[in-house]
């Protein structure tokens, strides 16, 4: 990978090793062997993302695990050693809300990176529209509160590292299906952006839309720096979204790089929220597009249609004051994850707890588990086996269905052509990989360990049960200890 000792300065044992033959059957690199790829499970910004099965003989084995398999950046420059280290910094971030970055893959011969998470079965894009479009009610307050508990819970936990997210979004906030981990929510998606470092603008050309609907205003208005507010204003967005079933601001991305003013999606947010003005947000005039901002916008007249019409709660409930703390459009003055996390709205019925797929009652709440579309392989074109059996409960039988006959997410957020929802079942378009033969050399091969593969307990078959409080719960602020969790 040409910077070895990017992890080695982190304790990590980099195998830099550029042996990139092949070894074993199948004419697979010799990282892959490590696992059974079942199929991809998703589409995102920055590549594809596979479900695969640990097959090697440890503990470990038949443990389902996604790939993310990263693009080569345009100009093919492969993996910076920078992006490297930075990656070897996420590997020692361990939280329980936050999603474990259990390997990484390297491609010598192209430095295409693959990283290996712990499989997570649902997200919060799949629940919210779920229960908007299949079954058609509201996601219960235990759910929504414990949920928006441990998305804040992960995040202080990021935030007090030094990690801003910068891009939170239902799909990117994880939720483990069945297991010890059932109902805990994992952030995923990291410091991805900063690999890349390409903050606001995708690399991407494959028609993926990158969503500014959960995007704070003040990099709508052009500031350059990001701060934990951002995150804290996607967290409101996603709050108003359990809460309703529907984006809270769905404006329209004005695509121009770098980093236009976004219009549309300035006016539906103060649609709902006002116009800022400078006694409450007395830095508003220093933001880049503060001026564009006032030619084009401040001639409006925003009736105030009041974000608690929207969400409709009392503007005297707690639930209604976090909200609006977390959509204060001062970023100094937005509520923070920690004090968040300490607010009224937690400490009323019903508490929050570990498990957020239970009614307060106790009883299951089912979830469709994740399509997997076993057509496409590493390459995103060519075939695996035309149906696996997928034992983590997305038991497939075509060629992108899932465990309850449906089909790939429809089209997602702001998604274009070119997303794996209009993707036809015969593949993706192909982009620029080294062949698998090629591939090798995978970055601390020992991290994960393993064993030969037997099938994981069917899914969805355990009654789903409130956890205990206080269960196993690493990295819990100790102000936490007394919740349920
Ligand atoms: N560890 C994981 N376990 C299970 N599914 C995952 C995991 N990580 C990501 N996914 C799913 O894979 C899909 C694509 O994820 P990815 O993060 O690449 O894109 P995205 O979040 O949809 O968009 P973007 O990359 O543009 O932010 C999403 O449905 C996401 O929920």
């Amino acid at each position: 990978m040409g910077d070895g000792n990017a992890g080695s300065n982190r304790g990590l044992s980099t195998n830099t090793n550029t042996n990139n033959s092949n070894s074993g059957s199948n004419n697979k690199p010799e990282w892959l062997q490590q696992y059974d790829l079942i199929g991809k499970i998703g589409e995102g910004t920055y590549g594809l993302v596979f479900l695969a099965r640990i097959k090697l003989p440890t503990t470990n084995r038949g443990k389902s695990i996604a790939i993310k398999k990263f693009k080569q950046s345009k100009d093919g420059d492969g993996v910076s050693p920078t992006a490297i280290r930075e990656i070897m910094l996420l590997r020692e971030i361990s939280h329980e809300n936050v999603v474990k970055l259990v390997n990484v893959h390297i491609n010598h011969a192209d430095m295409s990176l693959y990283l290996a998470f712990d499989y997570a079965e649902h997200d919060l894009y799949e629940i919210i529209r779920h229960h908007r479009d299949k079954v058609n009610h509201a996601i219960s307050h235990y759910t929504v509160k414990s949920l928006l508990w441990q998305l804040l819970n992960g995040l202080n936990y990021l935030h007090s590292n030094w990690i801003i997210h910068r891009d939170l979004k239902p799909s990117n906030i994880l939720v483990m299906g069945e297991g010890d981990e059932q109902g805990v929510v994992k952030i995923a998606d990291f410091g991805l952006a900063r690999i890349y470092q390409a903050p606001l603008r995708p690399l991407s050309d494959n028609g993926v839309v990158v969503t500014i609907w959960y995007r704070a205003p003040e990099l709508l208005l052009g500031a350059k720096h990001y701060t934990s507010a951002v995150d804290m204003w996607a967290v409101g967005c996603i709050f108003a979204e359990l809460l309703t079933l529907k984006p809270l601001f769905q404006g329209a991305e004005v695509k121009a790089p770098p980093n236009p003013f976004q219009l549309d999606q300035l006016d539906k947010i103060f649609k709902v929220l006002g116009h800022p003005t400078l006694e409450k947000w007395p830095t508003l005039e220093n933001l880049p597009h503060w001026q564009q901002d006032l030619q084009h916008i401040q001639g409006h007249k925003y009736d105030n249609t009041g974000l608690y019409n929207i969400v409709r709660l009392s503007t005297k409930t707690p639930a209604y004051d976090l909200l609006s703390r977390m959509l204060e459009y001062d970023p100094r003055k937005r509520i923070t994850a920690s004090q968040a996390l300490e607010h009224e709205y937690f400490q009323m019925e019903p508490l929050p707890g570990r498990n957020a797929l239970v009614c307060q009652t106790g009883e299951k709440v089912n979830y469709p588990t994740r399509p997997v579309d076993t057509t496409t392989d590493f390459e995103g074109t060519t075939s695996l086996q035309p149906s696996q059996p997928v034992s983590s409960g997305n038991t497939v039988s075509g060629s992108i269905t899932g465990a309850h006959g449906g089909t790939m997410r429809p089209v997602p957020r702001q998604m274009a052509v070119g997303g794996m929802q209009r993707m036809p079942p015969q593949g993706m378009p192909s982009y620029n990989l080294t062949s698998q033969a090629a591939m090798g050399g995978g970055m601390n091969p020992g991290g994960i360990q393993m064993q030969r593969g037997v099938p994981s307990q069917a899914h969805q078959q355990q009654q789903l049960r409130r956890k205990d409080p206080g269960m196993g719960m690493s990295g819990y602020p100790p102000q936490q200890k007394s919740r349920r969790f």
